[in-house]
């Protein structure tokens, strides 16, 4: 049955090959320093162990991944170059068996060697403890980190190393599939781990932390990467301090950043320029983690690489594209942050139109990351400005159901009683290019609503003279297929189609062609955080988002953003735990729309 390798495993062995040639600004040290060392200085009998990860990523215990229905998906021969990300990654270190060595620091007797340092900045915070030692924990567990790496965390609290592995150690878990040694890898994962305390602000303190990285890297080429898991308003003091006093002498210096990439398009662009004082662009890494979605990953491979999709992909047989998003929590822990936010920077902004650009770009030249990017920046900039009359907002209010009463979003101590912040916004965008020219896509996010779900449903045309018509009585819109791609939980691609009920009749129903992930792969899916951690120590920038794409975005929502905010828009109610304001269902009726959620059969 099966054909093609199914894991969640890179099948970029490329990003083994040595690169002389990619971009040379991340490879290059950011204050100062002025050695550059390439991966073609590497040794190339290190490169190998790399594609033992790669295998080992490819099936939990040889080259090949079991599909729950017993057949075997073979895998893809470890060919250096074999990449279909054609650009060559930079700088790799060697993996091999994840055991380190304490080393005598100071003295260069590793620099044919490279290593890499994460730096967790906010270590003390909810994301990190949450999300990302968690998510580094697993490529650890998956042989997927190299061989000398270092993970740091930053932070004010006064912590000890001892104390960050307690900490961490509570959010770490083992995949379902491999418990076995799994308490072993914890501790070797832990003993990785150090601490630095420290402010975001302060050089001295970044030189501090920059002296530990050297004794952990040990004349190694030295790669590090940053992850800011920190409050926005502190970015560039803490971007400034890394660079000044924590870059890399000799290898690359990386950053990731974490969304909010500023509230509008001013913000943003401020926020832009002041990072490239410090940084090139190609060494920051804004993260979105839709992106790193096994679902979302999916949808150009469904789309690219089976003959029956991409002929239907456009205006002509597409009728509308909707993008859903919601919650069965409120805004519990974050008021404070969502407040400044809203539902619409927070989620559709970003998440839910980072998915419509991928959906609707046209074909790229390759899967090159630039490729990528280039093909999605140009799907954003043909869009419309979002209008005034295209969108409904909502905030949910307190709501008691069996006995509990749920607490409306202004309960939150730390919202304001009179806040008008939406916690739902639906919205109808379009692309004014030949492809998508008056197809409506549909966008809704709301928190606290009767269901936790993210979706693309597709909704094809009708079937023009359809000889089966009255089969289904008046109602045209049940007898038209509609692909459905869940993004979470439960991932899933189903295809809705119209089938004959078996028996002597003819009597037509709608039936799922359904590919169920849990059914039909054994392999978990991996955590958005660990695809796109790896692809930030690999240099991979296809998931990041690029400054054009965020300054394309913004333009789109900031007119709409200042309106709402201007003219005190007040927002429909919606009880917690509902299906959200009806407003969002006379937005779709306008465009002869009926939400594919919320039918009989969804
Ligand atoms: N949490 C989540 O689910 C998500 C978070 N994000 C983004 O990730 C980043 C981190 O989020 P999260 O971990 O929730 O943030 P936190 O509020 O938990 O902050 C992280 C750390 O930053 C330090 N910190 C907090 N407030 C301040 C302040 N006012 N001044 C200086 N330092 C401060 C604290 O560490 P210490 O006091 O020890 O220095 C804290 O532990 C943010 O940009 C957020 O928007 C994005 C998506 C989801
Ligand atoms: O970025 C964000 O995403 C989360 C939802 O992420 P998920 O992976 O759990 O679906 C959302 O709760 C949060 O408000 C938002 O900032």
């Amino acid at each position: 049955m099966a054909t093609l390798s199914s894991s969640s495993c890179r099948s970029y062995a490329t990003s083994l090959s040595s690169s002389s040639s990619s971009s040379s600004s991340s490879q290059a040290p950011i204050c100062g320093h002025n050695q550059r060392i390439t991966l073609s200085s590497i040794p190339h009998r290190f490169l190998s162990a790399k594609i033992s990860c790669q295998l080992s990523r490819r099936g939990s215990r040889g080259n090949a991944v079991r599909m729950q229905d017993g057949a075997v998906a073979p895998a893809i021969t470890p060919v250096e170059n074999d990449s279909p990300f054609k650009k060559p990654k930079e700088n790799l270190p060697p993996i091999s068996p994840p055991v380190e060595t304490k080393e005598a620091p100071g003295f260069d007797v590793h620099q044919n060697e490279s290593t890499v340092t994460i730096t967790i900045v906010g270590a003390s915070g909810d994301l990190a403890k949450k999300k990302i030692f968690p998510a580094l924990f697993a490529l650890y567990y998956e042989d997927c980190l190299p061989k000398h790496f270092t993970i740091f965390g930053y932070a004010r609290t006064k912590m000890t190393d001892a104390e960050l592995r307690t900490m961490i150690s509570k959010t770490l878990t083992c995949r379902i599939d491999k418990r076995e040694n799994c308490g072993e890898k914890m501790d070797q994962f832990l003993e990785r781990c150090f601490y630095h305390s420290g402010q975001y602000d302060s050089q001295e303190n970044f030189a501090e932390l920059d002296r530990k990285l050297k004794e952990h890297e040990a004349g190694r080429v030295s790669n590090r990467l940053f992850y800011l898991s920190i409050p926005p308003n502190i970015f560039i003091e803490a971007v400034k301090c890394a660079s000044l006093s924590a870059s890399s002498g000799n290898g690359w210096t990386r950053v990731i950043v974490e969304k909010p990439f500023g509230r509008d398009s001013e913000s943003s662009a401020a926020l832009t320029k002041a990072l490239k004082q410090y940084l090139q662009e190609d060494q920051i890494f804004r993260i979105d983690h839709y992106l790193g979605k096994e679902l979302v990953e999916n949808l150009s491979v469904l789309r690219f690489s089976n003959l029956i999709f991409e002929p239907l992909w456009s205006r002509q047989y597409i009728r509308n594209v909707q993008l859903i998003f919601s919650e069965d929590f409120g805004t519990e822990g974050r008021g404070g942050y969502f407040d400044n936010y809203g539902i619409i920077r927070d989620i559709i902004q970003n998440h839910l139109l980072q998915i419509l650009a991928l959906f609707a770009m046209e074909t790229p030249v390759s899967l090159d990351a630039e490729d990528i990017r280039n093909e999605k920046v140009k799907v954003l900039r043909s869009m419309r400005p979002l209008s005034l009359e295209d969108v409904v907002i909502g905030q949910y209010k307190s709501h008691t159901k069996g006995g509990i009463t749920y607490p409306g979003y202004i309960d939150d101590k730390t919202v304001p009683k009179d806040s008008l912040t939406p916690t739902f916004a639906a919205a109808a965008l379009f692309i004014d290019n030949a492809r998508w020219d008056g197809v409506p896509f549909l966008m809704k996010a709301g928190k606290a609503l009767h269901n936790k779900i993210a979706e693309i449903r597709v909704q094809f045309r009708h079937v023009p003279g359809n000889l089966y018509n009255r089969n289904f009585g008046t109602d045209l819109d049940q007898a038209t297929n509609e692909l459905v791609i869940r993004v979470q939980p439960d991932e899933a691609i189903y295809l809705k189609i119209n089938n004959k009920v078996p028996g002597l009749g003819m009597r037509l129903d709608r039936s799922n062609l359904n590919l169920h992930y849990a059914a039909r792969y054994s392999k978990e899916i991996p955590d958005a955080y660990e695809r796109l951690l790896l692809d930030a120590i690999e240099g991979e920038r296809r998931l990041f988002i690029r400054s054009d794409e965020l300054d394309a975005a913004w333009s789109l929502f900031t007119p709409v953003l200042k309106e709402l905010e201007e003219k005190k828009i007040i927002p429909e109610y919606y009880p917690y735990g509902s299906r959200g304001p009806v407003g969002a269902h006379y937005l779709a009726a306008r465009y002869n729309v009926r939400w594919g959620d919320l039918g009989s059969e969804q």
